[in-house]
């Protein structure tokens, strides 16, 4: 029997292709009531890694587990959890509204579902269309609404925002986020921080199958300090004067301005008149969330341990299986 948490714990988990290592010793949890991004570029074991939580593939080591149970030892898993694995093979003659009755047959819900289904994910109004002639944003959503005939607890879909356009992007956004604040389990797969960014609240970003980075999102962004860009009339004078006032964290860009951590313009821009330096032009320097993933998973990045809730993983040397 399963605990009703709708908790997914992914423990040590490793799986070994011959000489592959798809995903080396991975652990995380992902609590209901959130949504969870699970990130890491093409080939870092994402799929590996929801593949084995699903049953569909037996881990070299380790274990994953749905409310305390493996999957396959979850009584009517299609109703606790409801799943996208890649672009669904579906019968391009059959219409939506006949794939989903058939799922809901084996589902064990009844026919009406395939409506309500229909209905939650936009496409109410194509239920009755063949499915050979729908977008490949509208077999996203058919996808979806599959998943949800057996109004699962957990929601695990796997890059759920492919061929979406911005308008998708947005619905699915809110979808996910009012199903989970409903205080079930959402967990998403990318390979695109930026993609799934506003969608959620936690992150485990993965590269060449181990864990980089797994917390909050908000922490992620708070570790990294942001910088005041200065541009002086005296270079030096301005670090002397700022070093004067105990001002640490100062950088020199390769177009001679100044990169200052830890310290407001007003202080910067009251520092410099103090030492009599003009500023010709001054800047906060947006946090780029996009170029700290790229960093965490290009094996370049290698950060020290993380206060807080969220945590960096020391890196290790690559790893088979991992991207190029
Ligand atoms: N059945 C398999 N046999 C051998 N190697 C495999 C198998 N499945 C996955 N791999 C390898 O394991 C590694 C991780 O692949 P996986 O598909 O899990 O990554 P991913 O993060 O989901 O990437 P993508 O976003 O491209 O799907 C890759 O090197 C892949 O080639």
């Amino acid at each position: 029997m399963h605990d009703g948490s709708g908790r997914i714990v992914v423990q040590n988990l490793t799986k070994q292709f011959g000489p592959v290592t798809a995903v080396q010793n991975l652990s995380f949890t992902v609590e209901p009531g959130s949504v969870t991004g699970f990130l890491g570029p093409n080939g870092a074991g994402k799929t590996t890694t929801l593949r084995m939580l699903l049953g569909l593939v037996s881990p070299t080591a380790g274990f994953a587990t749905i409310n305390g149970s493996p999957f396959g030892r979850l009584g009517q898993p299609g109703r606790v959890v409801g799943a996208v694995l890649e672009a669904q093979g579906f019968h391009p003659k059959r219409t939506a509204r006949n794939h989903l009755k058939v799922y809901a047959s084996a589902v064990g819900v009844p026919d009406q579902r395939a409506d309500q289904v229909l209905q939650l994910v936009g496409l109410g109004s194509a239920g009755d269309r063949k499915v050979g002639g729908y977008s490949l944003g509208m077999k996203q959503r058919l996808a979806l609404a599959t998943a949800l005939l057996g109004d699962p607890q957990v929601l695990v879909l796997d890059e759920p925002a492919n061929g979406l356009d911005p308008e998708g992007i947005a619905w699915l956004r809110t979808f996910l986020q009012s199903y989970a604040r409903s205080g079930r389990t959402v967990l998403i797969s990318s390979h695109l921080l930026a993609e799934v960014e506003q969608t959620v609240d936690q992150v485990v970003i993965i590269s060449r199958g181990q864990t980089m980075y797994y917390g909050p999102l908000d922490h992620l962004r708070q570790s990294q300090q942001s910088r005041v860009i200065v541009q002086p009339s005296d270079v030096g004078a301005l670090v002397t004067a700022l070093r004067a006032e105990g001002v640490q964290a100062i950088e020199q860009l390769p177009d001679g301005r100044l990169a200052v951590a830890g310290v407001t313009s007003k202080y910067i821009a009251d520092a410099a008149l103090k030492a009599g330096v003009s500023v010709y032009g001054m800047q906060e320097e947006q946090i780029d969330l996009e170029r700290l993933f790229f960093q965490l998973t290009s094996g370049q990045y290698a950060a020290p341990g993380y206060p807080g809730t969220g945590y960096y993983v020391q890196q290790q040397p690559p790893q088979q299986g991992g991207w190029a």
